[in-house]
């Protein structure tokens, strides 16, 4: 709590913040002076010179008092939410680096309770933080000396109730704490659960499990609520105690100082002072005990926060005297050696021992079966994930010694799930390719099969929903094929982008990738489970189990390789190949 106040707040609001509480305070204490000369002086004595004096006086101390205190809230509750705004941004920008290593590690939505919920609890308590984490102590030491200058013998009453009140708050600390801190991670389980049912609420309608569902929010809903209750009711009690030892020690400062100034060793002016320094004291004392409260909750949501901003970023540029430099407008080759790769915290390799070239203007495709490391390999090429053993080179250069930048520069890739961003689909395109003219655009869309649907909704300005839910599954990977296609780059990856097409779509996008003249000078990888996509590469991987267990041309692969013939058979046996 105490890192982000530091990096985050601003010294000179911060120091406004605590300059008009002070000066809030000082009024705070002065009032009690002026009250207690009023009556001294002016009622008791009638004087009504004093009591005009003391009066407007009073009313001045009370205006002064009254206008810091608002700029001091203006200054706390600007500063929070500034606080709040960077530790979003730097949340934001943090995460946009992470690798999928990172994001699984914590997980989306406990990333999204850490940059919204978490960081209200900071700001909350940055509010109190310069308001009154200060303002309570120093009333506090400040009352207690004031009152005991006005009559030493009466404070002696503190040293009961104080005592009481500590305990009190102790104990509402020790049951109230663990409770606030554990209320996080169930909103991060009520996030999650909500994640899951809004993705998949045509899964949970299909296959009917709503009951199931919602008995599961219920739980986590009920969990949390009845979290957030037990912690309240606890705290709640507070409130009546303190009112209750307030109460008590009044009595008892009535008591012992009407017996004082009974004795006349004490004025009346003085004991209204005093009961005033003693309810300044108690609030102090209750303010600072809920601070108690509230900063533990804070710290964990402080910890959480900065968990994420203090994450290791798995996948760095190598220091920069160490990287090297490809042409970026060049063609380039890709090369695997000896390359293995493993999941973070899995038992077994997910890929081993890959090897293989392909030069400027071939086409490999990557054939297997599910779960067979099709995408782990592909991904590892933009560095979504970084090799354990071996090495990966483009243009001849290990991708470890270039910047990720000039790495993401030359590369253009359709993942398994097409993204799409809610906007139109020309802020799509640009996406790929912020410079794109028109006609780039419309060129893209007709080698991916898009133009004429394309046409249809609209044109180029059709708005795109957010997930780009206004469009088929198809319409969806078309699109964001067209977004691969219009980058200008070396190397072009369509991960298992063409299964959401029909064959006949298929072969059209194909036969239009392969007369592009960029995508010609190109390296393309293609990912694919019909071997009807395969058929045309210069080189065709089979992988099983992360390991190749086939590698050649489609005709030498059908002449020699037993997994390939039998990804035949059973293709040909359910009719999806044609041209095999
Ligand atoms: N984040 C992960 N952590 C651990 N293991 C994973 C992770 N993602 C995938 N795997 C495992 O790694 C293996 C390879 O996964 P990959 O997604 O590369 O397969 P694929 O060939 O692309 O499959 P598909 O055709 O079904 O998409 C699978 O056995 C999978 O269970």
């Amino acid at each position: 709590m105490i890192r982000i106040a530091r990096r985050n707040l601003a010294l000179w609001a911060t120091l406004g913040a605590v300059f008009f509480l002070l000066i809030q305070v000082s009024c705070d204490l002065y009032l009690p002076t002026v009250t207690a000369d009023l009556v001294n002086q002016g009622i008791v004595q009638k004087d009504m010179g004093v009591i005009w004096n003391r009066g407007i006086k009073m009313l001045i101390v009370a205006a002064i008092g009254l206008v810091a205190a608002g700029l001091n809230v203006y200054f706390a509750a600007t500063q929070s939410m500034k606080v709040g705004e960077k530790l979003r941004s730097q949340i934001y920008h943090k995460v946009l680096r992470f690798s999928n290593r990172e994001v699984d590690e914590f997980g989306d939505s406990s990333l999204i309770t850490r940059s919204t919920n978490d960081i209200v609890q900071i700001q909350n308590v940055m509010v109190q933080m310069l308001r009154m984490m200060l303002q309570s102590p120093v009333m506090l030491i400040a009352a207690c000396v004031l009152a005991y200058t006005r009559e030493p013998k009466l404070t002696k009453i503190f040293f009961i109730s104080l005592p009481v009140l500590a305990i009190i708050v102790m104990a509402v600390m020790y049951f109230a704490v663990p409770l606030f801190k554990s209320i996080q991670k169930k909103t991060d389980r009520i996030n999650l659960i909500f994640r899951e049912g809004l993705t998949g609420v045509r899964v949970i309608r299909a296959f009917r499990q709503d009951d199931r569902e919602q008995t599961r929010f219920k739980k986590a809903n009920e969990d949390y609520t009845q979290t957030g209750i037990k912690a309240f009711t606890i705290v709640s009690t507070l409130f009546p105690v303190v009112t209750l030892i307030l109460g008590m020690t009044n009595v008892a400062i009535i008591l012992l100082g009407g017996h004082l100034v009974a004795n006349m060793s004490m004025q009346v002016g003085d004991l209204i002072a005093f009961m005033t320094y003693a309810t300044q004291i108690m609030i102090s004392f209750m303010m600072l005990s809920m601070i108690f409260v509230f900063v533990p909750r804070a710290s964990a949501s402080a910890a959480r926060v900065n968990a994420v901003l203090d994450q290791p970023i798995s996948i760095r540029n190598a220091p920069e005297n160490d990287q090297e430099k490809i042409n970026v407008d060049e063609p380039a080759s890709l090369e695997f050696k000896d390359v293995d790769f493993r999941f973070n915290g899995a038992e077994r390799l997910a890929l081993k021992d890959l090897n293989f070239k392909v030069k400027a203007g071939q086409t490999l495709a990557i054939i297997g079966g599910t779960g067979a490391g099709k995408s782990a390999l592909v991904n590892l090429i933009p560095r979504l994930f970084d090799v354990e053993r071996g090495e990966i080179k483009v243009d001849g250069v290990a991708i470890k010694k270039l910047s990720q930048h000039d790495l993401h520069e030359v590369i253009s890739i359709t993942q398994q799930q097409a993204v799409l961003f809610s906007g139109t689909i020309r802020s799509n395109l640009q996406f790929g390719y912020d410079q794109a003219t028109d006609d780039q655009m419309w060129h893209a869309l007709e080698i991916a099969q898009a133009a004429d649907f394309v046409r249809e909704a609209g044109g180029l300005d059709t708005v795109v929903e957010q997930n780009g839910s206004n469009f088929s599954g198809g319409q969806r990977q078309r699109l964001a094929i067209a977004r691969t296609i219009i980058k200008p780059a070396s190397i072009y990856i369509f991960d298992d982008s063409f299964s959401a097409l029909d064959f006949e779509t298929d072969a059209k996008l194909r036969a239009a990738l392969a007369q592009d003249p960029q995508i010609q000078q190109a390296v393309t990888v293609i990912v694919a489970q019909r071997i009807s996509t395969v058929v045309d590469a210069d080189q065709i991987i089979v992988l099983d189990e992360g390991r190749v267990v086939g590698q050649g041309t489609h005709q030498e692969l059908k002449a020699n390789n037993k997994t390939y013939q039998q990804i035949i058979r059973s293709q040909v046996e359910k009719g999806d190949v044609e041209r095999a």
